[in-house]
């Protein structure tokens, strides 16, 4: 099976080191020349540092070439996926599609398939790769375990076969959209308890907002047809507990800078804070209480502080759980 990986950052990086290291043929394709040369050249990329590239990964600038491949993962940031797909306009031809990126479009309120099918009417569905998995642990060839997410079930095996390696474990399931949405929504989880331990509200309300923020998760996933087991699974529990607890997340550090004052760096991805807005919307047009996702909206456009979105969270209506 040929793969092309579309978008040269951290993840696609990773995910191309690992079919390379297990001779499967692999190209990366980036918008950027010298990201693109950077790669051919010396071997490197700035997103996974001190990791060294295979020789067996070929990177291009050139689009068609790359959509030549038999299948396409898809590693742009979620908000960057429309415009991706502008570009990419009718040339996938009859490529498999793996989508790989975690978030819920601003604009539409869509999750990335449902983004994808719907510019794509009539087109062959989208598969979801997603789960707990940091870019530079696969890159070292730590051992890890995914969700791969496809309404085939004979096209999910041949993915699950294609792109599982020794140390990358891929599971399969046919619900793309509970998939896709545990990874987007673990994000907004992940800023909410990042201020909170930033803001030094301790392990206790973390976990509180962990649990809280699953029953957000599950709630929302269900109302749009995701069934509920799957967000027990890698792709929503399993990474809301790894971006939740680790200083690796990259949404998990925004929130801690937010929780202790800090600035951070906006050319850093975090896919969270635009899915928190667009979760929250979609919320708030569907009449479903997602409390601790429109706090982490507003905390995220600078109209709420932590302070006042703990007080928020703790003076709503006692309940059952
Ligand atoms: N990093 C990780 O550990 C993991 C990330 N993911 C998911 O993978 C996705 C990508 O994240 P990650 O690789 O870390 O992000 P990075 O910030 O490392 O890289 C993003 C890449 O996408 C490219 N890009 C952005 N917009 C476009 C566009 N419109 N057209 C073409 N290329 C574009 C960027 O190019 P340029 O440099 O030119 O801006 C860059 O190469 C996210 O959804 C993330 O949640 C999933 C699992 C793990
Ligand atoms: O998705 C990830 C881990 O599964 C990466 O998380 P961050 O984008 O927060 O770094």
């Amino acid at each position: 099976m040929t793969v092309s990986v579309f978008g040269a950052g951290a993840f696609g990086t990773a995910l191309a080191i690992a079919l390379a290291r297990e001779d499967r043929p692999v190209t990366i394709w980036g918008r950027d020349p010298y990201a693109v040369s950077r790669i051919r050249d010396h071997r490197s990329s700035p997103r996974l540092p001190g990791i060294r590239i295979p020789t067996r990964v070929t990177a291009t600038a050139n689009l068609d070439r790359a959509l030549e491949a038999e299948t396409l993962l898809i590693t742009v940031p979620a908000q960057s996926l429309h415009q991706l797909l502008d570009r990419i306009g009718n040339r996938a031809g009859h490529a498999r599609v793996v989508l790989c990126c975690k978030g819920i479009d601003m604009e539409s309120g869509l999750g990335v398939s449902s983004l994808w099918a719907k510019a794509r009417p009539g087109g062959t569905p989208p598969a979801v790769l997603t789960g707990p998995s940091f870019a530079n642990d696969i890159a070292q060839g730590l051992p890890t375990a995914l969700t791969l997410a496809c309404s085939s079930e004979e096209t999910g095996q041949a993915l699950q076969k294609g792109l599982s390696t020794s140390v990358l474990r891929l599971y399969t399931t046919t619900d793309t959209i509970g998939a896709e949405l545990g990874g987007a929504m673990k994000n907004v989880m992940a800023i909410a308890c990042g201020a909170c331990i930033g803001a030094g509200l301790g392990d206790s309300a973390r976990a509180a907002l962990m649990t809280r923020g699953f029953a957000e998760m599950t709630r929302l996933a269900t109302h749009m047809g995701a069934r509920a087991e799957t967000m027990a699974g890698l792709s929503g529990l399993g990474d809301l507990v790894l971006t939740c607890t680790s200083e690796q997340s990259r949404n998990f550090r925004f929130g801690l800078s937010l929780g202790r004052g800090e600035d951070f760096d906006p050319s850093v991805t975090v896919e969270g804070a635009a899915t928190a807005r667009a979760a929250a919307r979609v919320a708030r047009e569907n009449g479903l209480p997602l409390p601790i996702t429109a706090a982490v909206a507003e905390l995220t456009t600078g109209d709420l502080t932590v302070r006042d979105a703990m007080d928020q969270l703790l003076s709503r209506p006692l309940k059952e759980e």
